[in-house]
């Protein structure tokens, strides 16, 4: 991650190579643009010239003798350096915005590109908040600053050479005494700058938690409701709230200090111009006009400086927000994609192993999984089953690649899960995990989530296989209803029905279910089981469960305790070995068996 503002505006500069001629192109317009704007004073101070030198004027030296036509060519030069001004603004702006708004929406596209590559455990140590923050906020931020900020930057830094080249020709002196307050000013930016990048950096981090605790919030609101904690939760946010301001009242601090002493050098150096200036002027030592051009130039050489107060602060602040939109950027993909080319397609034959797999969580203190061997027939139904924790979902987390194990290995077929791309294996199986995730959208939409391409008669299919049909065709707007976010607007049981439809449309070779059916009726749990018969057909079943009535009849039963595989065999033979799944039996069905 780039550590200073300077470094981070270069990591920026070589994200953003591929604008490279529009970036030149932009800086020509804003440098030629204000080459344009300081042009006026100078004619002024010829104008002047003209008036009172006449035929011996600077313009008659070139050869223009008569004072009237001279006054002619400064009013057509005038028009002309007016108008090219115009021109110039109007490119640079169109070139410095349409290049924010290019490099924003590649920011944030590359962002969340990336951020979908990374595994699991990232976005467990990150609130969902806080990444919106940076894709959104710190995106707009840096757009914020291309915007008018280059540009200004730009024209600061011209503005500096092209006086200084006017002020050098016409008088060297004072050149000198109008220049004495710029290192002041730039060692005041530099120093301006260090002070405000830790705070910067901070309010940027301070945003991230607002965002957090926002999104955090309006997601669990319901809970908030049902413990009446609204006041607690606003305080909370209130505190938040407050240190962003108090972290921002620190940075405002600093950069409200920068201009008034910037003010102080710039006034210096004006009434050293003013006065050393007029004292050469009443001495004959310099002309009018010459005069005239200096002091003028003078404002427009300092002036412009108060405003760099205000665009370094935008810089500063920019540069934070490209820290941490680099820092996602360049946050290392750890499952990495299989680079081999070849297509690998799953069938319904291949057996999946798990070869002495050991898998830890990063934060977690023991190993949740530790040597498990385990085959599940190409075809067959396995059932896992064990107490919460015992790391049943972890293992599936495993076969789908969300983590890779710490050693072993897995194996589906002839191949390691990481030697196929993520596409083909995870095209291969289908997942109704244990928190149903709906979009907002219709029914339809939710179940042709599988296959964009369904028509209504597969997704009705699906929905049949999966119990839903009775409810959705008792619905006014029967698929086409709206759920809302998350399937708000649906039961649990219903939200769990839809997602099994979902992964029955997907058609794959493994399906797998954790603990799909915990939240329907019985009724219903009864139908699915029913329906069960057909979705076992031709693929490869593996179902989580806690009620072991539903797993009886998997060819194989798994028992896993505390991350190790206890059992296995079918319902029959571990009811005959009198083990954990047969006290676990016991415990459920009240039967002796
Ligand atoms: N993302 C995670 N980070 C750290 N620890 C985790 C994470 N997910 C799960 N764990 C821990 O790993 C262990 C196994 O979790 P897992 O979800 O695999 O259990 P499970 O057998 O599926 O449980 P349940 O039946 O309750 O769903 C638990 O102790 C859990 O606290």
């Amino acid at each position: 991650m780039a550590s200073s503002s300077f470094q981070a505006l270069y990591s920026l500069i070589r994200y953003a190579r591929g604008y490279r001629r529009q970036i030149i192109t932009a800086s020509i317009c804003s440098a030629v643009n204000k080459l344009f704007d300081i042009a006026p004073e100078i004619l002024i101070g010829i104008a002047i010239d003209v008036v009172v030198n006449q035929q011996s004027s600077f313009v008659a030296q070139l050869g223009v003798e008569s004072p009237a036509m001279q006054i002619t060519l400064l009013a057509v030069l005038t028009f002309l350096i007016w108008a090219g001004e115009s021109i110039f603004e109007y490119a640079y702006l169109i070139l410095w915005r349409n290049l924010a708004q290019q490099l924003q929406s590649d920011l944030r596209q590359d962002g969340y590109e990336h951020l979908q590559k990374l595994d699991m455990a990232y976005f467990e140590s990150r609130s969902s908040g806080e990444l919106i923050s940076v894709l959104n906020d710190d995106v707009n931020q840096l757009e914020r600053f291309l915007d008018g900020g280059a540009n200004a930057l730009i024209q600061v830094f011209v503005t500096v050479i092209a006086v200084g080249g006017v002020f050098f020709y016409i008088s060297p002196m004072i050149a000198l005494l109008a220049f004495t307050p710029i290192p002041v000013i730039i060692y005041g930016a530099f120093a301006f700058q260090k002070r405000a990048q830790p705070l910067y950096d901070d309010v940027r981090r301070r945003v991230g938690d607002l965002s957090s605790r926002l999104a955090n919030n309006i997601g669990g609101i319901a809970t908030i409701k049902s413990f009446t904690a609204e006041k607690r939760e606003a305080a909370e946010l209130r505190r938040i709230s407050e240190s962003y301001v108090a972290s921002n009242r620190a940075a405002i601090r600093v950069s409200s200090a920068f201009i008034p002493i910037i003010r102080m050098a710039i006034l210096a150096g004006f009434l050293a111009t003013l006065v050393v200036g007029g004292m050469q002027a009443l001495d004959g030592e310099l002309g009018v006009g010459a005069y005239g051009v200096l002091v003028f130039l003078t404002q427009r050489l300092l002036w412009p400086l108060t405003s760099l107060a205000g665009t370094v602060d935008l810089y500063e602040r920019a540069m934070a927000s490209t820290r941490r939109i680099l820092g996602l950027l360049d946050t290392p993909v750890t499952v990495v994609d299989s680079t081999r080319g070849e297509a690998v397609s799953f069938s319904v034959a291949d057996d999946i192993r798990f070869n002495a797999v050991n898998f830890a969580y990063a934060q977690a203190a023991a190993p949740t999984l530790r040597d498990v061997d385990l085959t599940i027939e190409g075809g067959s139904t396995l059932a896992l089953v064990g107490t919460t924790g015992s790391g049943k979902s972890t293992l599936i987390k495993l076969l789908l690649r969300f983590y890779d194990p710490s050693s072993g290995g897995i194996t589906i077929g002839s191949h390691d899960i990481r030697q196929v791309s993520l596409q083909n294996l995870r095209d291969a199986i289908g997942l109704v995990s244990q928190d149903v995730f709906l979009f907002d959208g219709s029914l339809f939409e939710n179940i042709a989530y599988a296959r964009p391409d369904a028509d209504r008669e597969a997704v009705e299919q699906a929905a049949r296989m999966a119990e839903a049909w009775s409810f959705i065709s008792r619905l006014p707007e029967g698929l086409d209803t709206q759920i809302g976010e998350r399937g708000v607007r649906l039961s649990g049981g219903q939200r769990q029905r839809i997602s099994l439809a979902r992964a029955l449309l997907k058609d794959p070779a493994i399906l797998i279910l954790d603990e799909a059916t915990s939240a329907v009726d019985n009724e219903t749990e009864a139908a699915i089981q029913r329906s069960m018969v057909k979705i076992r057909q031709d693929r490869t079943l593996i179902i989580i469960a806690h009620r072991l009535s539903t797993v009886v009849d998997a060819d194989r039963i798994v028992v896993l305790e505390d991350g190790k595989i206890m059992e296995s065999g079918s319902h029959s033979q571990l009811l005959a070995s009198n083990g954990a799944y047969y006290r676990q039996w016991r415990v459920q069905t009240g039967v002796h068996a």
